[in-house]
């Protein structure tokens, strides 16, 4: 029996708590992490004999550090390295949801992503074409509906697929403008000379470039070991974070 962690991401409002609820059984208790003030949900699912502990970040836009629930999401995804981040958008508004997908596989391409609220969609006669979206994006992508428990065993399917390393992915790397290559090109291997191999390369010199000093200071923090992604407890352990 493996033993996986799997983080879900996504915008505000996407169903990530409800079917954070419905595969852990609200089995949940809130934590603390990173030494932020943002309050998480933690739980557990099994699915063909693996355990997964299920994360449930804040709901966020990007991972640009405009707030801290961007800043805890990011801290998350980056330094605690889940074996899956599975991204929730929301089918109604993939334009804009998608932002946050191609952000996430920009850090990780061991991702999932799901499309919820498909029942929402379909009402709205809104046809979409999972195939080519999972061949674009280079990861898997499946549709649910999380309210009304569609499509999760093919969900849990993929994330299996992905956390065992039975898939790899190419995931899209968007490419910038020949400046802005030029820069991240220039600035890889200082990264790689700072910060080892074992974070997103591409990814620290992009948001560099873009003069995020915010993930500046938790690389520093990190890095220089006084913070730490293990979970804490926190007062008022028991209350729900879900909502
Ligand atoms: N119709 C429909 N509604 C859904 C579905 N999944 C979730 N919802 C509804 O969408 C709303 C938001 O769901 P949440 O699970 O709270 O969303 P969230 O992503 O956790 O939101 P934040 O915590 O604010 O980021 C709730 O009213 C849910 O009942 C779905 O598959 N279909
Ligand atoms: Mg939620």
């Amino acid at each position: 029996m493996s033993h996986y962690t799997v983080a879900f991401a996504g915008n505000p409002n996407t169903g990530k708590s409800t079917l954070f609820n419905l595969l852990t059984g609200l089995r949940q208790h809130t934590g603390n992490w990173a030494g932020k003030t943002v309050i998480t949900a933690e739980g557990e699912f099994t699915h063909n004999q693996h355990v997964y502990r299920a994360v449930d970040l804040p709901g966020t836009y990007s991972l640009y550090s405009n707030s801290a629930d961007e800043e805890a999401a990011r801290d998350y995804i980056i330094f605690e390295q889940p074996d899956v981040t599975l991204v929730v958008l929301d089918a109604t508004s993939l334009e804009r949801n998608l932002n946050l997908a191609l952000q996430v596989l920009e850090i990780t391409g061991r991702a999932v992503i799901c499309i919820n609220l498909i029942d929402e969609a379909k009402k709205l006669g809104i046809d979409i074409n999972l195939k080519a979206i999972s061949k674009r994006l280079g990861v898997p992508v499946v549709a649910i509906s999380a309210r009304n428990e569609i499509g999760i065993g093919a969900l849990l399917d993929q994330i299996e697929r992905v956390a065992t390393g039975a898939f790899t992915g190419k995931p899209l790397r968007i490419t910038y403008s020949e400046d802005i290559e030029r820069g991240i090109a220039e600035l890889i291997p200082l990264v790689e000379q700072t910060v080892g191999s074992r974070y997103p390369a591409r990814w620290i010199a992009l948001r560099l470039l873009d003069g995020d000093n915010s993930l500046l200071t938790s690389l520093k923090a990190y890095m220089g070991g006084s913070k730490s992604y293990g979970r804490k407890e926190v007062a008022g352990h028991g209350v729900p974070a879900c909502h």
